[in-house]
């Protein structure tokens, strides 16, 4: 999974650059902060004017994923809960930060992740386990 993912045929809704629906995330590590940007078009809202629930779900999932990936750990989400406190407008350029709060025996990482609107306030909050995974049986 790991060569699929890093690799320049895959197709990652979250991350790849060749996927033309996907949101072609770039993820660099800022001490112990993984760090993207994303604004959301027209075709990412859910209420007028707001992004989908579901699609910031995703861009918080992949966020977390890649914190575990850029440290060559091969994962998959096992289990996530997130907390919407405020709207995310489209046409907004958001920060979105995950981090590591807790590994367990090396294989189960507590994640966590934020989406930042401008002015500061965190609009999405998510929590979430990852599984370490062999590579190899994907
Ligand atoms: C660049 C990266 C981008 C990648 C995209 C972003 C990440 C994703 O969205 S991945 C896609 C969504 N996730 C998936 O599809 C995962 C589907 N799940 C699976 O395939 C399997 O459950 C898999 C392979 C992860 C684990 O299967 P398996 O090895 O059989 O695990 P299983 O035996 O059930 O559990 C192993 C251990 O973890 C524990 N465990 C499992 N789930 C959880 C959980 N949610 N919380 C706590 N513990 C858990 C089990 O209790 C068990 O514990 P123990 O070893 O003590 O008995």
């Amino acid at each position: 999974m790991q060569n699929r993912i890093k690799g320049s045929d895959h197709m990652c809704f979250g991350c790849s650059e060749r996927n033309p629906i996907g949101f072609k995330l770039k993820f660099t590590m800022d001490g112990d902060i993984c760090r993207t940007e994303f604004t959301a078009g027209e075709e990412h809202q859910g209420w007028n004017g707001y992004m989908h629930g579901g699609l910031i779900a995703a861009i918080l999932d992949e966020t977390m994923a890649w914190w575990l990936w850029l440290k060559d750990i091969s994962i998959m989400t096992v289990e996530m809960t997130i907390r919407y406190s405020l709207g995310v407008p489209v046409h907004t350029r958001l920060r979105v930060e995950s981090w590591c709060e807790e590994e367990k025996r090396g294989k189960l990482f507590h994640m966590a992740g934020q989406i930042i609107l401008p002015d500061g306030k965190v609009a999405a909050k998510a929590r979430a386990k990852f599984m370490k995974i062999d590579p190899a049986q994907f």
